[in-house]
């Protein structure tokens, strides 16, 4: 094959793998088989491995990067990743749709409620469609450089369809079938078990070596919108299905509601369904949809007054084996 027709194949790969990835990893909907993805992709590695400057930082070959860091980087967030303030029971939510209309001078309220994943916040920057980086949540100001870990998450994408600047924030997660199948795996090595599926994803995402990133299942389901060059967006839910359409993994059980007693008779019913999800959840965060009635509402010291999040009930207690994350 000479370079032309190299060139046109390694293009024509790259385009199905990805389209193959999201079938597989954000709409969990294969459309191929293993054998013939894994074909695939031996193709794209050897011909990148044939003509070596036709890798490029997007290619998925190189979603597992080479050596063990010695230590993480510190990144500081460009615009601070906050914490929430939390509601315990119905009531609390009653008062905090007080506060909001009071805080809006009784204009109309629209809600977006979301699942809230039990895992690891994260940041991710593009520049000009590539991903370049990604941080923990860390202090909220400043995390760390875990850009080499998230680039092996697979519902991660390495390249936008458009070239945008922009940083997003979701959670990164280990769903509960991969936990229970890391801790059987370590239990027969005889090591340290997790405790439960946030521990794994963090200790995971921790790991100053790449390969033991990779070789552990983590997803993410992302949910704000950072800094965007330009755009205009008016609101939460309008930003989300943004995030759908540019190829993130975006929670698909989210609702709008208008009045508060909605939102109430949402979160019981998850309340009740939460051990149907493959993955944990430890409440619902509740958001005013409009970004100009955001703004209007500003933050506390640490939290946004137009978001809250209302905890479950923690479930029985019930005995974990001990963990700790041996490194
Ligand atoms: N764990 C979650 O699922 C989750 C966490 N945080 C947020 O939103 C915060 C982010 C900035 C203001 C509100 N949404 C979520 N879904």
């Amino acid at each position: 094959m000479d370079r032309m027709a190299a060139e046109q194949q390694i293009i024509k790969l790259k385009k199905r793998i990805e389209e193959e990835s999201r079938h597989y990893y954000i709409e969990d909907n294969p459309q191929i088989t293993d054998q013939e993805y894994d074909q695939m992709m031996r193709e794209l590695q050897d011909l990148e491995d044939q003509w070596p400057d036709m890798v490029s930082p997007d290619s998925p070959t190189q979603r597992v990067g080479g050596m063990p860091l010695p230590f993480f980087e510190k990144i500081v967030h460009t615009t601070p990743m906050l914490s929430l303030g939390n509601a315990f029971d119905e009531n609390d939510l009653r008062d905090f749709d007080r506060r909001v209309r009071q805080g809006l001078g009784n204009q109309s309220v629209r809600y977006v409620c979301e699942l809230k994943i039990d895992g690891l916040a994260v940041s991710l920057r593009y520049e000009n469609g590539l991903f370049v980086k990604g941080a923990t949540r860390g202090d909220g100001t400043t995390g760390e450089d875990i850009t080499q870990n998230l680039r092996t998450i697979r519902s991660i994408p390495l390249r936008l369809p458009e070239p945008i600047t922009m940083e997003v924030r979701g959670e990164a997660f280990m769903s509960k079938f991969a936990f229970d199948r890391l801790n059987k795996e370590r239990a027969e090595r005889e090591e340290a078990l997790f405790a439960n599926p946030r521990n794994s994803a963090a200790g995971s995402l921790r790991q100053l070596d790449p390969k033991i990133a990779a070789s552990r299942t983590l997803s993410t389901f992302i949910y704000q919108i950072g800094e965007i060059d330009g755009r205009q967006i008016d609101s939460h839910s309008e930003g989300l299905t943004f995030l759908e359409q540019l190829g993130f993994s975006v929670n698909q059980e989210r609702r709008t509601f208008d009045e508060i007693e909605e939102v109430i008779q949402f979160v019981q019913s998850w309340t009740i369904k939460r051990p149907e999800l493959s993955y944990e959840i430890d409440g619902m965060v509740i958001k005013v949809d409009s970004f100009a009635q955001q703004q209007e509402l500003g933050f506390t010291a640490k939290s946004p007054r137009w978001a809250i999040a209302y905890k479950f009930p923690a479930e029985e207690a019930v005995t974990q084996l001990k963990d700790i994350e041996v490194s």
